[in-house]
């Protein structure tokens, strides 16, 4: 069998008493498509920062590409890093520069630092970047300036630097929050052919509609523990309805 993409070990996360996570384990592999899904404060963005290498564990492992997060030098960090990308509710764009400098963004890890930095003034890699966009239906973008796109545009652009850096690992926090619907699907279905290009997502979501639709297997989570782990195709209307019940009676 091929190494899992992901694997948790008994993952527990503490933020002073508060236990964010506890024991969760959880194994992914490459190709495919995971939603995170539950109440609000049950634990999705920890995890996922967690999996991002963001946050470390209070206890447990935490293993990407069959290395331990918690093991690795300077070196071996950035080189995983690399295959991780991220898709977050506020984009982390540079709005005073031009589109293709928050697209080149996702070559940062690999750039040497010159020319990172003279693509500041000479745009470095444009096909790509174009090509990127177009991806996401922004050819005509490239130079726009970033503050000056609408919520969804930058949101896209968010995936078009994703799709430059090309990881094998896409962590997606709730993509889709202040899209309209029509641009959630959109997007999820950008998301949904990533995968179908061999890459790994796991994504946040609090519209379970979209988590049930686009995700081939769905993790319920509540209070910090994972409260179902099965294909979209088996999770039934009364498990979600207690899984955001239950919340609400604790
Ligand atoms: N940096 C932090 N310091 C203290 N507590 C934190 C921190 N980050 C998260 N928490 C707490 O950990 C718990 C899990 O938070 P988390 O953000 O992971 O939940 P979530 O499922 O992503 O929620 P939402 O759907 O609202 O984004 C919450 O009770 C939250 O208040």
């Amino acid at each position: 069998m091929s190494i899992p993409m992901l694997e948790l070990k008994q993952v527990s996360r503490q933020f002073g008493p508060l236990l964010a996570l506890n024991q969760i384990s959880l194994r992914v592999q490459p190709g495919e498509r995971v939603a995170l899904v539950g109440p609000s404060g049950a634990g999705k963005t920890t995890l996922l920062s967690l999996i991002g290498g963001a946050l470390r564990p209070s206890s447990g492992e935490v293993w990407v590409l069959g290395e331990n997060l918690s093991r690795l030098n300077a070196r071996r960090q950035r080189r995983v890093q690399r295959q991780i990308g991220m898709v977050y509710q506020q984009h982390h764009l540079i709005g005073n520069l031009a589109a293709i400098h928050n697209v080149n963004a996702g070559h940062l890890g690999r750039w040497p630092l010159w020319k990172a930095v003279g693509s500041l003034v000479w745009p470095q890699e444009v096909e790509t970047a174009r090509q990127a966009l177009a991806q996401v239906g922004l050819a005509e973008k490239l130079y726009a300036r970033t503050e000056r796109l609408s919520g969804g545009q930058q949101q896209r652009l968010a995936l078009a630097r994703v799709l430059v850096q090309n990881p094998a690992l896409i962590l997606a926090d709730e993509p889709v929050a202040s899209v309209d619907p029509a641009r959630s699907h959109n997007l999820m279905q950008h998301l949904q052919r990533l995968t179908q290009q061999g890459k790994t997502l796991i994504v946040s979501l609090h519209d379970v509609d979209l988590a049930l639709r686009y995700c081939d297997r769905v993790v319920g989570l509540r209070q910090g523990e994972i409260y179902f782990d099965q294909p979209s195709t088996e999770v039934s209307p009364g498990q979600l309805a207690t899984l955001y019940a239950l919340d609400r009676a604790a």
